[in-house]
């Protein structure tokens, strides 16, 4: 048997939409694999009565078909389903790692990325990278259809989860299919400065570079509360705050110092929408881990 953990994620970073990636270092989900002649798939933890065991419907099913690799699959979820802390993504990470270990198939992390992502098409239609690559290779990562760029930035954060689901698949439904060439410049130039805040470890600078002028705005309208929560966490001192993924988490950017304090205004301004949630006091982390063999 094969066990291993792969962390939550935080994709897009609002400048970067299908490229920014984060890993969280928490929550995580963690899956056990063993051989078999057939894939079958159980599902324990946070919203396990809504994930598929089915191999055709769940991703770690399509991990397991694009290596070759049938085996019991046991998903333990720490990351809930359609949170936009890449739930989806941790198991398909998981999976993707822990099945090229059982089957001794020798690919290289950056090489499960696009397998990984192979999953994250059976959920949302299509095998964007942006959660995977981190989930597999940690920190700061830049997904392009080059390839992926890792940074192993260490930069404080709050991820706070309310109590709505909001679907990929729905969240991508909204997604302008144009922009302004304004929008392109100010985009461009704060995703270069996120970048560069990302490399030089500096939340002020990372802070400043989410801000996002064309996906974000119509993601934040299924988001019950978010303009509330984003100015309470600005004012508790985030250097910045955006939609994590594809919704409903909100993700806020800060100094260690502030971390706490920003975690509590974003609840204090989620539960004054009347919307229960939870806050991750976290930080840019590492990829997956075998823990177990
Ligand atoms: N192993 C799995 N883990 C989580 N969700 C799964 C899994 N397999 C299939 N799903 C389905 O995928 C959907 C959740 O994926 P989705 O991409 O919407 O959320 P997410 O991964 O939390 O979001 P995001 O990618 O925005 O961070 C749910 O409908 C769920 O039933
Ligand atoms: N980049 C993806 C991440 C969510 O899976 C999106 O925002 O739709």
């Amino acid at each position: 048997m094969v066990t291993v953990r792969a962390p939550a994620t935080s994709a897009n970073l609002g400048s970067g939409f299908d490229v920014f990636g984060v890993a969280l270092d928490r929550p995580a989900d963690i899956v056990h694999v063993e051989r078999a002649d057939r894939t079958t798939i159980e599902v324990t933890g946070v919203g396990s009565q809504y994930i598929p065991t089915d191999p055709d419907r769940n991703v770690v099913g399509a991990v397991a078909e694009a290596l070759d690799a049938p085996a019991h699959i046991r998903i333990d979820k720490g990351v809930r389903p359609s949170s936009g802390l890449g739930s989806s993504a941790a198991s398909s990470a998981a999976a993707a790692l822990a099945l090229n270990e059982l089957y001794d198939r020798g690919l290289s992390r950056e090489e499960l990325v696009p397998v990984a992502a192979e999953g994250e098409a059976v959920v949302s239609g299509e095998a964007h990278a942006d959660n995977v690559a981190p989930a597999l290779l940690g920190g700061f990562t830049v997904a392009t259809d080059e390839g992926v760029t890792t940074v192993d930035a260490d930069i404080p954060l709050v991820a706070c989860l309310p109590e709505i689901a909001v679907s990929t698949r729905d969240a991508r439904r909204v997604v302008p299919s144009d922009a302004s060439i304004e929008d392109m410049v100010h985009t461009v130039g704060r995703a270069a400065t996120l970048a560069v805040g990302m490399c030089r470890r500096d939340a002020d600078l990372v802070g400043a570079g989410m801000d996002d002028r064309v996906v974000t705005p119509a993601r934040a309208e299924l988001i019950n509360g978010y303009h509330e929560v984003r100015e309470a966490a600005l004012d508790a001192g985030a250097t910045g705050v955006t939609v994590s993924g594809a919704g409903p988490s909100v993700l806020g950017v800060c100094q260690a110092a502030d971390r706490t304090r920003v975690a509590g205004a974003m609840l204090e301004a989620f539960d004054e929408a009347d919307v229960d949630a939870r806050a991750y006091k976290t930080r840019v982390g590492r990829g997956a881990e075998v823990f177990e063999s």
